[in-house]
This record gives structure tokens, sequence and C-alpha cells, in this order.
């Protein structure tokens, strides 16, 4: 017999626990095992106390139908190795295969069910069409545990409906996570710097406007910078630009300048006329961020504005990173990211890295882990945090 912390005696009990098990791949190999290591503690937690533990959790972005490219099965099989005891694969979520795997569970075994955006209710705007299918999760279960800090933000079906329809608690790792962040925001030693980077660019644009009246100074790198210099006036050739957001950038420029708060661009880019796809050996070219030729695309910030960024971020108290410099994941690209993650290590104050392919930057790079203050699971959810948004996979835990 055991109990877990906000759900009392689960020994016997089906509990549903919502990880972020979103890890990058390379194929079917995973390079950074980091989001299933976090998530060990809470599932392991709960399977001594006996429970049947059934986890769900998601894998990039598919469409709503299965696509076998995102499947969790080489997840759920490296959770069987981080836990030391066999994890149950069910090959859908909420079907006949994830029913018999449920049911097939003695008391301390865990399974995982397959993505859970292979089903197009769990990302659906429309609430009838995602509370069927929560209804179907909570139908696996007799209780939940919340512990996907990297999709809190997110109100989709496994993090925010389930919730309302079973008894919930809020697991270890997002415990864990919003007690950090809460330092961040409550009161920050300054200098406090935010250095914003990444892909998810009109994911995280947002989240400037709430920064310029909280950091000091805003690092601009990775895909995010492209809408920036094009604010300014300049052509970006085929980098990532969110065209439509350019006024916001403009406007992001402007207060920026009349409230004091200093954003820093890159002065310089590394291009390459294609994007690095293992094929073709890459062909890295710097060039000044006013002079990205039209047949080009930006893949890492330059090295002038890697030692600008570096010399930005010396003499900082708080500093908080999300998305990478650069496509870290190619060395001819990952300059950008390894001198930021560098300045982050010699901070004499807190230093909090945030986000799935962040903390895999700081760690595939040679990183070790104890040099940060914090290395966050989350990236959108740290920064909605930050913002002082309203999480809705918190929330619905709380109400
Ligand atoms: N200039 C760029 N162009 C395209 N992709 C980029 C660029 N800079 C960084 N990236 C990509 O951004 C991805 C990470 O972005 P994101 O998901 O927003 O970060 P995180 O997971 O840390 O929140 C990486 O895979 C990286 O290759
Ligand atoms: O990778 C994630 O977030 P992050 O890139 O902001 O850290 C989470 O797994 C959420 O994924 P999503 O942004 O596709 O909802």
């Amino acid at each position: 017999m055991g109990s877990y912390p906000g759900l009392g005696e689960v020994a016997g009990k089906r509990v549903l626990v919502r990880s972020d098990l979103n890890v990058p791949l390379d194929g079917s190999t995973i390079t950074d095992d980091g989001r299933i290591r976090a998530s060990v503690p809470t599932i392991k937690a709960l399977a001594d106390a006996g429970a049947r533990v059934v986890v769900t959790a998601h894998l990039g972005r598919p469409k709503g139908t299965p696509d076998a490219a995102y499947s969790l099965a080489p997840v759920a099989a490296r959770l069987g190795e981080l836990l030391g005891a066999p994890v149950a694969f069910a090959t859908d979520t909420v079907g006949e295969s994830a029913r018999s795997t449920v049911a097939g569970l003695a008391d301390g075994q865990v399974a995982v069910l397959e993505n859970v955006r292979f089903n197009a209710g769990e990302t659906s705007k429309d609430e009838a069409e995602r509370g069927a299918f929560a209804d179907e999760l909570a139908a696996l279960a007799d209780a939940f545990v919340s512990d996907g800090f990297g999709v809190v933000h997110r109100k989709q079906a496994s993090v925010y409906d389930v919730a309302l329809r079973l008894p919930h608690t809020m697991g270890a790792l997002v415990s864990a996570e919003i007690e950090v962040l809460k330092r961040l925001t409550e009161t920050p030693e300054r200098p406090y710097v935010v250095v914003l980077g990444g892909s998810k660019v009109s994911d995280k644009l947002g989240v400037i406007d709430n920064l310029l009246g909280k950091a000091d100074k805003l690092l601009i790198g990775g895909g995010m910078v492209f809408t920036f210099l094009k604010a300014q006036g300049h052509e970006v050739g085929r980098s990532l630009l969110e065209d439509d957001q350019v006024p916001v950038c403009i406007e992001y420029l402007r207060r920026a300048e009349e409230s004091g708060v200093e954003i820093v661009l890159p002065s310089d880019i590394v291009v390459d006329t294609e994007f690095p796809s293992g094929d073709t050996e890459p062909q890295p070219i710097v060039v000044p961020a006013s002079n990205i030729p039209a047949s080009s695309l930006g893949l890492d910030i330059g090295p002038d504005a890697a030692a600008a960024f570096a010399e930005a971020l010396a003499g900082a108290r708080t500093v908080f990173w999300n998305g990478p410099m650069g496509v870290f994941e190619v060395p001819a690209f990952a300059g950008g990211t390894r001198a930021v993650a560098e300045a982050l290590t010699k901070i004499d104050g807190l230093s909090v890295v945030g986000g799935g392919d962040s903390a895999a930057a700081v760690r595939t790079l040679g990183f070790e882990e104890s040099a940060f203050g914090h290395i966050s699971t989350g990236g959108g959810a740290s920064l909605e945090y930050l913002e002082g948004k309203e999480l809705p996979g918190v929330k619905v835990l709380e109400d």
C-alpha cells in the first residue's frame, strides 16, 4: 500500500501521468534524454506506491493523425531503461491497444500510450471535440498527475480537460520548476538579462511585450532575429521570417528605446545557401546582419555578435535564456549557442536555461548541468510564466 502527495492512496489505482517526453530524435535515436530523465521521479514514486502508471505524452507536432516518424516507441524503451523495469507500450492512445495495455498492468507497473497528438481532439480549439477525447483518456484511469511542465501553457485535452474529469494533483517536476521560476518573477536581482532565440518565433515574440517592463536587456538570436532585422529595414534572404509580425517588432524596438530597455540584435550572421540536411557539407559564410544575400538563410549569430552577447551577459545577476542562437545541431552553426552557454556558466547569480532544445543544446555541446542555476524542461511554458500569464495546465489543478 502506498500514497502519493495530493492523491492519497494510489496502490492498485490506475494513475494517468501527463509527462513532457518531447525529446530530440535523429531517426529513432534519442539525441538528448533530459526530459525523460526529468519525468522519472514522479513515475517512479507512483510505481513504488503500487499505482498502475499510465503515461501520456506528445512528440513533435504531428497533424492529429498517426505518423510513424513521431512514435513514442523509442521513448518508452528509454524510459524502461531509466526505470530499470519493463515499460509496456500501447500502439494507440485511447483505442483497443491502450485499453488492453492498461488492463494488463499489475500494481507498480508502467505503460506509455502512443503520441497523444495522433488524435485531433488533443489540440482542438473546439471544446466539445477536446472534451470528447479527454473523456476517452480519463476512462483509462482513476486519477491524474500533471507532470509535463513543458506543456502546462497548452490548453490541450491531456493537459487541461482531463484534469476536469479525474481527481488530480501536480507532479514533482511541475512543482519544482515553478518554485525556481518564482524567484525570477518576484525579486530578480539586477541586471536581469533575457536571451531569446529558437524557431518557435510566433509563439514567443509575444513574450517580449511583457519582458520590456521587466528585464534590463533583451538579447535576440536564433530564428527570432530576422523579423527584427526586417523591422529595421533590412532584407533577410530566405531566413525564417514572420512577415505579419514585423509591425509588432517595430513597436517593440520603439518601446524599448522609450523605456531604456536595451534590445541587442546580432551585428553579424552565419548564413548558408541551404538549410543543413546532412546530404551536403555546410558552407557557412559570415555576413553583416544588414547585408544578408537574397539567396541565403541565416543559421547562426556571427562571431562578433557572439562576443557582444557574451559581453552583454557579463555582470548580469539574473539571466533567463530560451531558444538556441542557431541551428546548433550542426557544428558549423553552433558557435553562437556555445558562446551564450559559456557566458551563462560565468554568471554570478541565477542563470536559468529553459526549453527542450535549449537544454538539449547545453548538454550536447558538452556543458555540465551543474554550471547553470537551473535547466528547465519548458521553454514556452517558462516564458509564459515569466510573463505573468495564467498557465491553463496549472490553473486547472488549483481550481
Ligand atoms: N536561424 C535559425 N533558423 C532556423 N532554425 C533555427 C535558427 N536558430 C535556431 N533554430 C532552431 O530552433 C530550434 C529550437 O527552437 P525552440 O523549440 O523555439 O527552442 P526550445 O525548445 O529551447 O524552446 C532548434 O532546433 C534550432 O535548430
Ligand atoms: O518542446 C516543447 O516546448 P519548448 O520548445 O517551448 O520547450 C514542449 O514539448 C511543448 O511542445 P509544443 O510547443 O509543440 O506545444
